[in-house]
């Protein structure tokens, strides 16, 4: 089975522009990059003309929620892996805070043999650290792992308790595997969703501090370095939480972070007001500072990688009040054209820089076999029109859920053609 991908950008690091390209795909595999100067016959190969348009690695997105099994009102792998693959994503990592939690072989299993059969991205699980996500007792690392988890985390919540955190990253180093952390101290949050800052004493509600995330950072580099494990820190939102990590990775821990859009592009200061819970998200939107340390932290390596924590929420759900509803947003078809039209239009970034954040940098992280161009790596690639200029509308979606603050935005740069193990799994 061959295919080819005719007259694509494709951005090279080394001369930091775009390079017109032919590319051969066979068996899943790039066979072939050529100058798009050369002579080719595709012969009876099917061919796709990107027309001069990026042509990509396949974006990786290391924090996504499924909510499959157990909340498919809200998602289920079919409807987030073809809104994955809108977004441009050809790897995603999914959370276990579904119903039941994934905490046992058998609940991995479904996930892995689900996504499989739906053949459209390509989906790696992750296990809970405790049983239930409730924090009490560890789940059996091993079993786990053996059944195609990759890494532990009981994202949704922290891990409350320190020796339990010790004890997991003890057992999991020793079966070579990451603990991935949602860092919240409970204790300083009780029932606040906003941060505190410029928002939150503007209506006079209870403001969630920084230091409830940094805290867990904190302790955890610590426990990090102390047991050798692999440790990632899930969406870091504030300044002080980078300051700790970029510490941590001083001293020589084995630290990594990630980060999401709406942290590098919203504070509290954009939240509207009280009455829209698509504002609404774990960890919350901080300080304009905390948006800056965030930004500068992915610039200088601090953070390793861009994810969308894709959240969906039901539209009923999410009407129950900002009090009520549940924290979290879609993130996976509006984080590319974001990230482009915020940072790479704007000439902060590079194209490459963002491009290594969603690719490159995921896949060296967690040791993943794709997220490059290259001959011999699986044709897992995106195609993306960098002039194409639209308005975010939440409705037109493929995810189940339109849980969106940026509803109405004006992003360039949407993807149009993704493809996995070079099947075209979603096209415009
Ligand atoms: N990020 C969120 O606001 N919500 C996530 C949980 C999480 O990522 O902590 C969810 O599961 O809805
Ligand atoms: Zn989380
Ligand atoms: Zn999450």
């Amino acid at each position: 089975m061959s295919l080819w991908i005719k007259n694509g950008n494709v951005w090279n690091e080394g001369t930091k522009r775009l390079e017109s390209k032919h590319i051969r795909i066979e068996d899943g595999i790039i066979a072939e990059l050529l100058d798009s100067g050369a002579d080719v016959d595709t012969g009876s190969a099917d061919a796709v003309d990107a027309g001069g348009k990026l042509v990509s690695a396949g974006f990786i997105d290391m924090h996504v929620h499924l909510r499959d099994p157990g909340f498919e009102h809200k998602e289920d792998i079919i409807t987030g892996t073809r809104s994955a693959a809108k977004g441009g994503f050809t790897t995603i990592a999914c959370m276990p805070n579904t119903r039941p939690v994934i905490d046992k072989p058998e609940t991995v299993k479904y996930v892995v043999d689900k996504a499989k059969n739906a053949g459209i991205v390509k989906v790696l699980p992750y296990a809970a650290i405790t049983k239930n996500e409730l924090g009490r007792e560890l789940t059996d690392f091993a079993a786990l792992k053996e059944a195609g988890a990759i890494g532990f985390t009981d994202d949704g919540v922290g891990v409350q308790n320190a020796q339990m955190m010790k004890d997991a990253m003890a057992l999991a180093r020793s079966l070579d595997m990451p603990v991935i952390a949602h860092c919240e101290d409970d204790t300083l949050v009780e029932g606040a969703w906003a941060s505190e800052g410029e928002f939150s004493r503007k209506h006079g509600i209870k403001g969630i501090p920084n230091e409830s995330e940094a805290i867990h950072v904190g302790r955890d580099a610590l426990l990090a370095e102390a047991t050798g494990v692999h440790y990632h820190v899930c969406h870091v939102s504030t300044e002080q939480s980078v300051r700790l990590i970029r510490l941590a990775k001083s001293v020589g821990t084995k630290i990594t972070a990630e980060v999401c859009p709406h942290h590098l592009i919203l504070s509290d200061e954009n939240i509207p007001g009280l009455d829209d819970a698509n504002w609404k998200m774990n960890p919350p939107l901080r300080t304009p500072r905390d948006v800056q340390a965030v930004i500068e932290g992915l610039e200088d390596g601090t953070i390793d990688m861009i994810v969308t924590d894709h959240a969906p929420h039901s539209a009923e759900e999410k009407a129950r009040g900002v009090d009520l509803a549940p924290f979290g947003i879609v993130g996976f078809e509006t984080a590319f054209p974001l990230l482009y039209t915020k940072f790479v239009e704007t000439g902060r970034w590079s194209l490459g820089f963002l491009l290594e954040k969603m690719t490159k940098d995921p896949a060296r992280v967690f040791r993943l076999n794709t997220g490059r161009l290259e001959v011999g790596a699986p044709a897992d690639i995106t195609i993306v029109d960098l002039e194409s200029e639209r308005t975010v509308d939440p409705a037109d979606t493929l995810s189940k859920s339109s849980n969106t603050p940026f509803g109405g935005w004006q992003l360039k740069g949407w993807p149009v053609t993704t493809i996995v193990n070079g099947n075209i799994v979603w096209s415009e």
